[in-house]
C-alpha cells in the first residue's frame, strides 16, 4: 500500500497543530502517512497540540520511502522546499506562509500524479496568503486541477473537477466554487450542470458501488415556482437533467433549495447537486465543521481535506479540533482503495 501525504497547510493557521494532534490521537489511522511541509513549523504545531505536555517528536525524512521506518509516536515530515527563515507569525496573512503552504501541495500533487503516493490530505491554507505568495489559483481545487491537466497534457477545461463536501448525513457537490456570487449565477449553464451531474454520478457510483440517487437543487427560491421567481430551472437545469437522464442517471428535482438538504439528510437522496458554493456548503458545515470532509471529484488522484479553514482566530491556542482532518484521512483511505476508483 502506498503512503498518503498530508500537507501541512498554512503554518500561520491551525494546520500544523491539527496534523500533530491527529498523529497523537489516532496513531493507527495515521500509520502509512507522512507530512509534507516545513519541519520547524511542524515542531511548533506539535508543541501547540501537546498543550504543555511532552510533544510528539518530529522526524525529518528525506524521501517517501523513509516514512515507514520512523519510530512510533514520531511525526515523519518531508521538508519539501527550503526551510522557513523565521517562523511565520500565527494568525496573520503572509506571503511567506502562503508560499510554504503552496510548496507542500505542489510537491504532493506531483508525487500523486507520478503514482508515488496513494493520495493527499490537505490541511487548510489561507487563500489571501496563497494570493500574496503569487500563486495564481484561489484554492487547492483549482491548483490541483491545473497540475493534473498539465501532467495529462490537456487544457484545464478538459480536466473538469468539482468540490464535494460530505459528512455521515449529507453529501453535496457544487456547480461552481471560488467565484463571486454574480459569476456563480453566470456559471449555472446547461453544460456546467450536466458536467456536474456526470462527475457526481461517476464518482459516487464507484464509492457506493451502485448508482447514486442525485437530487438537484434549484437556483431560485422554491426552484423558481414554475417560472414565477426565475427561469433557470426551466431553461437550464431541467434540460441538463434531461440530457444526463439519457445516460441512465438517477436524478430527482430540481427541488426547492431550502428543503432539498433536509430531504437528503433524511435518506431520500445520496447527494445534492448545489448550484453554487454557499448553497451547498452551509448545510454541511452547519451540521458541524468537525464532521465534514472536502473531496475533489474528477481528478486523476485522491485528494481530501477538512471542511474548515485556517481558523486564524484560534491558531496557536491549542483549541483546534482535529476530527475533520481525521475524517479526511479515513476518506482518503476509502477512496484510494482499488474498489473505489472511478
Ligand atoms: N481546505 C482548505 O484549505 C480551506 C477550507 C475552508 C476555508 N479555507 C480558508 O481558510 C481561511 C479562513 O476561513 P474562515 O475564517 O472562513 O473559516 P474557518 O473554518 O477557518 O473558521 C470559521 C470558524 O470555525 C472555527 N474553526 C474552524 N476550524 C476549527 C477547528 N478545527 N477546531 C475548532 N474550531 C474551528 C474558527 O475558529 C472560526 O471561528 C480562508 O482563507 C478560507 O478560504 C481553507
Ligand atoms: N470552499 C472550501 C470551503 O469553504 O470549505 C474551501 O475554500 C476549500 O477550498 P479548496 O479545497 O479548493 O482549498
Amino acid at each position: 500500500m502506498k503512503p498518503i501525504a498530508i500537507t501541512m497547510g498554512d503554518p500561520a493557521g491551525i494546520g500544523p497543530e491539527i496534523v500533530a494532534r491527529a498523529y497523537a490521537q489516532a496513531p493507527e489511522l495515521l500509520r502509512g502517512t507522512f507530512v509534507v511541509g516545513d519541519v520547524a513549523c511542524m515542531r511548533r504545531g506539535a508543541q501547540v497540540a501537546a498543550g504543555g505536555r511532552p510533544s510528539l517528536a518530529v522526524a525529518q525524512i528525506e524521501d517517501i520511502g523513509e516514512a515507514a521506518g520512523v519510530p512510533p509516536r514520531c511525526i515523519p515530515v518531508l521538508q519539501c522546499a527550503p526551510a522557513a527563515g523565521a517562523l511565520p507569525p500565527l494568525g496573520q496573512v503572509s506571503a511567506a506562509a502562503g508560499r510554504l503552504a503552496a510548496d507542500a501541495v505542489l510537491w504532493a500533487a506531483q508525487a500523486a500524479l507520478r503514482g508515488e503516493i496513494a493520495g493527499l490530505v490537505t490541511a487548510p491554507l489561507h487563500k489571501e496568503a496563497l494570493s500574496a505568495a503569487g500563486v495564481p489559483f484561489p484554492g487547492h481545487t483549482e491548483l490541483l486541477q491545473a497540475q493534473a491537466a498539465m501532467h495529462a497534457g490537456v487544457a484545464v477545461e478538459q480536466m473538469p473537477v468539482r468540490m464535494m463536501l460530505a459528512n455521515d448525513e449529507l453529501r453535496t457537490v457544487l456547480v461552481s466554487i471560488h467565484v463571486s456570487l454574480r459569476e456563480a449565477l453566470d456559471a449555472v449553464t446547461r453544460e456546467r450542470v450536466l458536467e456536474t451531474l456526470r462527475i457526481t454520478d461517476r464518482t459516487l457510483s464507484a464509492l457506493l458501488r451502485r448508482r447514486p440517487r442525485i437530487a438537484v437543487a434549484g437556483l431560485n427560491p422554491h426552484a423558481g415556482e414554475g417560472g414565477l421567481f426565475g427561469r433557470e430551472e426551466l431553461d437550464v437545469i431541467v434540460p441538463a437533467m434531461q440530457a444526463a437522464a439519457q445516460d441512465g442517471l438517477d436524478l430527482h428535482g430540481p427541488y426547492a433549495p431550502d428543503t432539498v438538504f433536509m430531504r437528503a439528510r433524511r435518506g431520500e437522496f445520496d447527494v445534492v447537486v448545489a448550484m453554487y458554493h454557499d448553497q451547498g456548503l452551509i448545510p454541511v458545515k452547519y451540521l458541524g465543521v468537525e464532521k465534514g470532509v472536502n473531496v475533489t471529484l474528477g481528478l486523476p488522484l485522491v485528494r481530501t481535506s477538512p471542511d474548515h479553514g485556517t481558523a486564524f482566530d484560534i491558531a496557536g491556542k491549542g483549541l483546534a479540533d482535529a476530527s475533520s482532518l481525521l475524517e479526511a484521512v479515513r476518506m482518503a483511505r476509502t477512496l484510494s482503495a482499488p474498489s473505489a476508483q472511478a
